[in-house]
């Protein structure tokens, strides 16, 4: 699968824009603030129906303008497909597939995705547990579009759960309705640890080995779900006992701070190396190769589900990378379309330029 045309109108910097890519590599180079990681986006935008620097959608509207507009065309198994996205100041953004509007987006998810890295993404092993658990959340929900609904289901129990809690300072006898919210919470969320721990021992392997690759280290990382919940077996009933005596223990500081304290929306990952954690004791090069690893992590995990690659969008990565981790990932031993931004082309060997499409990105348009 990837991306063959982009159209794109009032999004970001860019006024209208038309571009045609190659199916391998495509680098878009400019100076800073010209629109390549705007370009980017837009790509990332139509891939996963999602923007990528941002959760409000409407902020890639061309700031002067009310609605923005993008449209690629993709080769995929299948045959051509085109997308379109529309985004109108206040309203829901709008998706049409070969020409019909698409309601349930979670039907166009395993066709069509993209990987995005970019130097934030040390956040991902620098940053809080919540980044951590959202980049588990958004591929498993992608991958398995009923997990994104127990995901809000459990969300919902835990807003009524805590608004109960913080309720109970003020009158004891709505204890009774705790009970409720308590079975509630566990059963979601029995169904939530058990879908992320199948997910896990898929990626983390992953994880490890692009690591290993990345790092030439001989030092393996070892990476641990750190959860709240602390169950005897891996079935559902007893991950579901084992989470209501959680919340039975944890009920005195949950009152105390009107916040349930134990559950998925409290677990994290951790990577050790060498027994150390590398959130705190890492080097820079350390966290950053990791992060690198768990988007690689990404799309071998997607392509090895869906058996579709996901193209890769590098943004500004090429000043991360060593020359040899340059080519390896720019001569794509696994085979997909990418996008790679620089402000510098020489950062690109000149054998990979030759065969790569090269695009100047200035001022909002592309040459
Ligand atoms: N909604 C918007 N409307 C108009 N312009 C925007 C909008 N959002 C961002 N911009 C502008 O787009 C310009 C290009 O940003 P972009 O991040 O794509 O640059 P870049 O070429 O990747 O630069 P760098 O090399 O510094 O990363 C910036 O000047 C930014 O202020």
């Amino acid at each position: 699968m990837h991306l063959t045309k982009i159209r794109l109108f009032d999004f970001r910097n860019f006024r209208e824009a038309e571009v045609e890519f190659s199916g391998g590599l495509n680098v878009l180079y400019g100076d800073n603030g010209q629109g390549k990681t705007n370009l980017l986006e837009a790509i990332h935008f139509l891939c996963n129906l999602r923007p990528v620097r941002t959760t409000r959608e409407q902020d890639v509207i061309a700031w002067d303008k009310t609605k923005a507009y993008l449209k690629g065309v993709f080769d995929t198994s299948s045959g051509p497909v085109d997308r379109e996205l529309l985004l109108v100041a206040g309203d829901r953004k709008k998706v049409r597939e070969c020409g019909v509007e698409r309601h349930r987006l979670s039907e166009l998810y395993w066709q069509i995705h993209a990987v995005f890295f970019s130097p934030d993404d040390l956040s991902l092993v620098k940053g809080r547990p919540s980044e951590r658990r959202r980049f588990l959340d958004l591929i498993i929900a992608r991958l398995k579009p009923q997990y994104g609904r127990y995901l809000s289901e459990y969300n919902r129990a835990l807003f009524h759960r805590n608004r109960l809690l913080k309720d109970l300072k003020k009158n004891r006898t709505l204890i009774t309705a705790l009970d409720a919210w308590d079975e509630q919470l566990s059963s979601l969320g029995t169904v939530i640890l058990k879908t992320r721990a199948a997910f896990t021992e898929k990626l983390f392997p992953l994880v490890r080995k692009y690591y290993l690759y990345f790092s030439r280290e001989e030092r393996e990382i070892e990476i641990k779900y750190a959860g709240s919940i602390v169950s005897t077996g891996t079935s559902p009933e007893s991950i579901h006992e084992a989470f209501l005596a959680a919340l039975r223990k944890s009920l005195p500081q949950d009152l105390a701070s009107g916040y349930t304290r134990v559950g998925p929306h409290r677990d994290d990952l951790q990577f050790l190396l060498g027994g150390r954690d590398l959130r705190y004791f890492g080097s820079q090069g350390e966290q950053r190769t990791l992060s690198l690893s768990l988007k690689f992590a990404e799309r071998r995990v997607f392509f090895e589900t869906t058996g579709v690659y996901p193209i890769l969008l590098l943004d500004d990565a090429m000043s991360e990378l060593d020359a040899n981790r340059r080519r390896w990932i720019l001569e794509g031993e696994e085979p997909c379309q990418v996008f790679v931004t620089t402000v510098d082309l020489s950062a690109i060997p000149e054998d990979i330029l030759k065969k790569s499409r090269v695009y100047r990105v200035r001022a909002g348009s592309v040459g």
